[in-house]
């Protein structure tokens, strides 16, 4: 796809200071716009502003940034735990947890404040578009825009527009992404879209693979490392993605395909259950308080 220009997109907000959120800002950051970033949760905001910085150290240490770009690039990460500071963006991205109500929730507080023009994208890993974007005031203004985890090292964005998303909408976002350095993939508004579509069902197969003993945690991420080559076993993966992630996009399809084959592994909704959620909280299919990471059966 062929640069478009920015189409007025200067000022991006990004909802949801978690793993996805702290990426996005970064991106943004460092591609030389201006980014609010707000949670919920005070002690996120500081958080994901120290992933940040880390980050971009990896960056400043392998000569893809200057320190001094690096110093830039965070003095224009703005964040903060109330919406009203989103008013001025052209751009949200709503990167908060995989759960429909709160999204829900977050879209009527947002639209409230934002400007008449703005766009409103979500960076759900499943949840359809079109449902999303019935509930706001801006449907031909909404749309998916589906970072990959790690964001400032995946290439990919996906872009899902809902069945009222304009022309101009999905325009601005393409050209968007472009300017973060991503390439698009297009991907129509079905449960889960493109990549989780194909990978999750993996992810879940292979929990199932350990709940049925075919395979140890490490003999299965093994076969899928060595076997497959694959960069991450696919139980490592789950737990870098979030297992609660990873078993909310197994509900999506489950409920949005209709069909048994892609019911969450028993074993899965153990883990979740547990709160053993991956690296997050340091603990799921690995246990990360060990170096190098233990697993937990
Ligand atoms: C669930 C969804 O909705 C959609 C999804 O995102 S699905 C998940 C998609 N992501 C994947 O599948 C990731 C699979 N894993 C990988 O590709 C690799 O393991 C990895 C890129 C994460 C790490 O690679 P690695 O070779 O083990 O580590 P390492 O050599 O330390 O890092 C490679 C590069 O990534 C950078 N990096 C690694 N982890 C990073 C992180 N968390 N944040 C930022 N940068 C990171 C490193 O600095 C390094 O950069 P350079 O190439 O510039 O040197
Ligand atoms: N993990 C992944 O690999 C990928 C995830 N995604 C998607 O990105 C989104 C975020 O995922 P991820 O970053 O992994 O999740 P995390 O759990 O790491 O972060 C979610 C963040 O959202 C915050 N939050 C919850 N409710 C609100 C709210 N009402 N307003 C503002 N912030 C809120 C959470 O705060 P608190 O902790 O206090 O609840 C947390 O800081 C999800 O939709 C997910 O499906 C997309 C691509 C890849």
């Amino acid at each position: 796809m062929a640069e478009s220009g920015s189409r007025g997109i200067g000022r991006v907000g990004v909802i949801g200071a978690g793993q996805m959120g702290n990426g996005i800002a970064h991106v943004a950051a460092a591609a030389g716009l201006p980014v609010v970033l707000v949670d919920v949760n005070a002690a996120a905001l500081d958080k994901a502003r120290a992933t940040v910085a880390k980050n971009m150290d990896r960056q400043v240490a392998k000569g893809g940034l200057t320190a001094a770009e690096k110093d830039a690039a965070l003095a224009r990460i703005e964040t903060g735990t109330g919406m009203q500071r989103l008013a001025d963006c052209d751009i949200v991205i709503e990167a908060a947890t995989e759960r429909e109500e709160v999204k829900l929730s977050i879209f009527r507080d947002v639209c409230s404040v934002l400007k008449k023009e703005a766009i409103l994208a979500s960076n759900t890993s499943s949840i359809p578009i079109t449902r999303l974007a019935a509930a706001t005031d801006r449907p031909d203004r909404f749309i998916g825009m589906h970072f990959m985890n790690p964001v400032p090292v995946m290439k990919l964005v996906e872009v899902i527009r809902g069945i009222a998303t304009s022309e101009e909408t999905f325009e601005a976002v393409a050209s968007l992404a472009w300017k973060l350095g991503k390439i698009t993939a297009v991907a129509q508004d079905y449960p889960a879209f493109i990549v989780n579509r194909i990978l999750v069902p993996m992810i879940n197969e292979a929990v199932q693979t350990l709940q049925e003993g075919v395979g140890d945690i490490r003999s299965i991420d093994a076969a899928m490392k060595l076997g497959a080559n694959h960069p991450m076993g696919p139980l490592e993966l789950a737990d870098f993605i979030g297992l609660d992630t990873c078993l909310a996009i197994m509900r999506v399809l489950h409920e949005g395909m209709g069909d048994s084959k892609y019911r969450p592994s028993p074993l899965l909704v153990k883990y979740v259950e547990a709160g053993w959620l991956g690296r997050k909280t340091g603990r799921g299919f690995y246990d990360y308080s060990q170096e190098p990471p233990a697993p937990t059966r």
